[in-house]
């Protein structure tokens, strides 16, 4: 696990089970969950969940940040919108580990649409276990978004 401790979570109505079972799977790790819902069905809006997750982690409040929606694309696609943020979406645990190693990814997407509970939950391990490697790859993420 890396150093960072506390994450926040969001999805849209599509995510919520896959959520839960996401939350849940972290917290037994030691990560402290801020989720922040929403917390009931109703068809809801995936640019609100993921800007608002997106906001905290851009200001500091959570070190890490994992969103779901139907495909995870679209919770992505808002996500990114926010300065600061770095999120891809991944349906395999190369990928996931990859965009934390290269990528300096501080938020990861997943469609529970799209994969299963199990293979979530190892997409969800290998982004979590996994550190920026910096170098050359920092010369490039540094490149993404000037200061
Ligand atoms: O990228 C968008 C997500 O996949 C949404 O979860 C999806 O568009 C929601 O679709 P619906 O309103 O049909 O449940």
């Amino acid at each position: 696990m890396t150093t960072s401790k506390r994450i926040v979570l969001s999805s849209d109505h599509a995510a919520i089970p896959l959520r839960q079972a996401v939350a849940d799977h972290i917290a037994q790790q030691g990560w402290e969950v801020v989720d922040i819902g929403p917390t009931t069905p109703e068809s809801t809006h995936y640019p609100i969940h993921g800007a608002a997750a997106a906001e905290r982690v851009a200001s500091g409040d959570c070190d890490l940040g994992i969103i779901l929606c139907g495909t995870g694309q679209g919770i992505m696609m808002a996500a990114n919108k926010v300065k600061g943020i770095r999120c891809g979406v991944c349906s395999d645990t190369f990928s996931a580990a990859m965009i934390r190693q290269h990528n300096n990814a501080n938020m990861l997407s997943i469609g529970a649409r799209v994969v299963g509970e199990g293979l979530a939950l190892e997409i969800v391990d290998a982004f979590l276990g996994a550190e920026f490697e910096g170098g050359r790859h920092a010369t490039r993420v540094d490149m993404i978004e000037p200061n």
